[in-house]
């Protein structure tokens, strides 16, 4: 298969064409005749037990970013009215800015539209009491990182239902699998998709609806009195109901729907506020999706939590990231009122940002580079960093990204330190109030083992899935992530990878992928790599290597008439650096790796694909 078609390659998706939509109850808008106190309120305070919204008023110096929940944050933010909390700016977007109370005022424009609907909630597909008007019933949200998905967003919790952010980039036939998959009863999306999104809605026998625009704050500052809503009277019940369902990635299977409730994101949001530092005063850069967990938590749900600014990048580009950054410190150590302070990313987009640094000029790149060193936290995850790209990114910005660890389903565990060693190669260590374990092999002497996690940030169930939930836990409560790793002596966990992508079983050998690729991932002229095991009728799997050239070497080599790398020359240069069995037996090299949204080379396909054509 060439590169160009393998570019283009999709994991296939059974598409369930027989859903049907069962009736839908009418459940009447119910206001909570007990209206429980926050969980963090002293006993002594239960007085304000029927205070309702009046509580938030009288007592919004409780509604610390330290305390409460991420809807709670909004809430505060509301009951202080044009004080500077309501009018702190929550999004940037396309060069417009959105307070807080925007997004709430628009919130609550959107959750009164589901309040006038009857039919929303649930109906006899409803698994879940629920609560609000929607009662559990599952909200589909297509709209580009902006304030708008932000309104969407709240505006379904605040009326009981459940948040599925569905991934633009979904050909039709995935997002009819994942609205089918988790039974959409509306589906909200921005002006520039209505008509696609209108005709799916239609497909799947879910209603429309069209995300009002948010005012931005040229235009309007909201008074807090526009604020006072019944929509917020639900305080207590609703934190163990489901609020998002995120389906995975799909890299080893098909992407399954993983429901968090509004305690696990509370959970999350807090425990990444404190494990970073997250205040009101950073200002995130995001450019992220929104249909996976970094984009949506480390990048979004957690510094709002903190009361930051969130400002989305349309797209990731190389030029524009390190323009922002510019324009944030420009020269003689200035800083402007909305300097970026955080950034968070994949470990491609760090590779892609180095190669547009390297082919800046040297003014532009002392500037780059001084202005990136001034960032207060970088970061990077969802697939391996390797090392060679952190110590560049280091060369250059100063800064050693701190990596951690994650997963759809409990999002955020592990993760190296804010302060403190941050170890190349490793993930850190489990942030607090995580446990997390190493379940060995009973054969396995080298500590090598799945890692297993119990967080208060795990998911409540796959959705629809109640065998393979049950199946994805220890006896003893731990959640079985499927990746293999290992303890260091220090404490820090390293990851081997997937135990059914990147561990390869090669000559009676369990060897790594991730491992391999970082040292490959040295070599001048391999500017990607990823490896994998293909079926070998020797030795069950074969160490494979496909590459793609640094353009430079590769033009060099061409032009002397040459191949770009041979596997004699590659596998002649890793010998010192890795142990014989395992060197690359096979080569490809190919224009551009076949990677997803969060930058995942999908391995089994590739690796089923690959073996097929053998
Ligand atoms: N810092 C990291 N280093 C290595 N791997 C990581 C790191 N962070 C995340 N991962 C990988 O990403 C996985 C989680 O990603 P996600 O929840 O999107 O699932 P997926 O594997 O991409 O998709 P699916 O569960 O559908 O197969 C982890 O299980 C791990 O394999």
């Amino acid at each position: 298969m060439t590169a160009t078609a393998l570019k283009s390659f999709n994991y296939s998706l059974s598409l369930i064409t027989t859903h049907h939509r069962l009736n839908h109850n009418y459940y009447s808008y119910a206001i909570l005749s007990c209206r429980r106190l926050p969980r963090f309120q002293p006993a002594s305070t239960s007085s304000f037990l029927n205070s309702g919204f009046r509580f938030f008023h009288s007592n919004r110096h409780l509604f610390s970013s330290q305390s409460g929940s991420l809807m709670e944050v909004f809430k505060a933010a509301c009951s202080e009215g044009s004080s500077s909390s309501c009018d702190r700016i929550a999004i940037k977007a396309d060069g417009k800015s959105y307070s807080y109370g925007q997004l709430i005022s628009s919130a609550l424009s959107i959750s009164k539209l589901f309040s006038k609907d009857n039919s929303l909630n649930g109906g006899e597909t409803k698994k879940y009491e629920g609560f609000g008007s929607l009662k559990g019933a599952r909200i589909g949200i297509v709209a580009k990182p902006s304030a708008e998905f932000v309104a969407g967003v709240l505006g379904t919790w605040f009326s009981g239902g459940v948040a599925v952010p569905l991934a633009l980039s979904y050909p039709e036939a995935e997002l009819l699998h994942v609205m089918n998959d988790s039974d959409i009863s509306l589906l909200l999306s921005t002006e520039d998709h209505s008509e696609t999104m209108k005709t799916i809605a239609a497909k799947s026998g879910a209603q429309y609806h069209l995300i009002p625009l948010v005012v931005d704050s040229s235009s309007e500052t909201v008074a807090s009195n526009q604020l006072q809503d019944n929509s917020f009277e639900t305080e207590g019940k609703f934190l163990d109901e489901p609020a998002l369902i995120v389906y995975t990635s799909g890299t080893t299977g098909k992407p399954k729907g993983v429901v968090h409730t509004h305690n696990s994101i509370n959970s999350q949001v807090k425990m990444l506020t404190e494990a970073w530092e997250y205040t009101s005063a950073d200002h995130i850069l995001h450019c992220l999706p929104l249909h996976h967990v970094h984009g949506l938590f480390n990048a979004l749900f957690a510094p709002l939590y903190a009361r930051s600014s969130v400002e989305f990048l349309p797209k990731f580009s190389v030029s524009g990231i390190w323009r922002r950054w510019r324009e944030s410190y420009p020269v003689n150590d200035e800083k402007t009122d909305d300097a970026i302070t955080v950034f968070t990313g994949v470990p491609t987009m760090y590779t892609r940002l180095i190669q547009g640094y390297e082919a800046m000029d040297k003014e532009m790149q002392d500037s780059s580079a001084s202005a990136a060193r001034k960032l207060r936290l970088m970061m990077s995850g969802s697939s391996a960093l390797p090392r060679p790209v952190m110590h560049q990114w280091e060369s250059i910005t100063g800064h050693r990204l701190l990596e951690r660890y994650g997963m759809t389903e409990f999002v955020m565990a592990i993760s190296n330190p804010l302060r403190g060693e941050r170890k190349a190669g490793t993930v850190g260590k489990p942030l607090p109030g995580v446990e997390a374990k190493i379940k060995q092999d009973e054969n396995d002497l080298n500590g090598v083992g799945e890692i297993c996690v119990k967080s208060p940030s795990l998911f409540k169930e796959y959705w629809n899935l109640p065998e393979v939930t049950k199946e994805s836990f220890t006896e003893d409560g731990y959640f079985k992530t499927g990746d293999a790793g290992r303890v260091d002596e220090d404490g820090y966990y390293v990851i081997l990878g997937r135990n059914s992508a990147d561990i390869m079983k090669v000559g009676g050998y369990k060897l790594s992928a991730l491992e391999i690729e970082s040292t490959l991932l040295e070599h001048p002229t391999v500017a990607e790599c990823c490896v994998l095991g293909l079926t070998d009728k020797d030795y069950g799997e074969a160490v494979t290597a496909i590459i793609v050239a640094e353009t430079e070497a590769k033009k060099r080599r061409e032009d002397e008439s040459k191949p770009v790398m041979t596997l004699e020359e590659l596998s002649g240069w890793a010998k010192d650096k890795l142990a014989p069995y395992k060197l690359p037996t096979r080569l490809l090299i190919w224009e551009s790796l076949p990677r997803n949204a969060m930058g995942k080379v999908n391995k089994k396909e590739l690796k089923k694909s690959l073996d097929n054509q053998e």
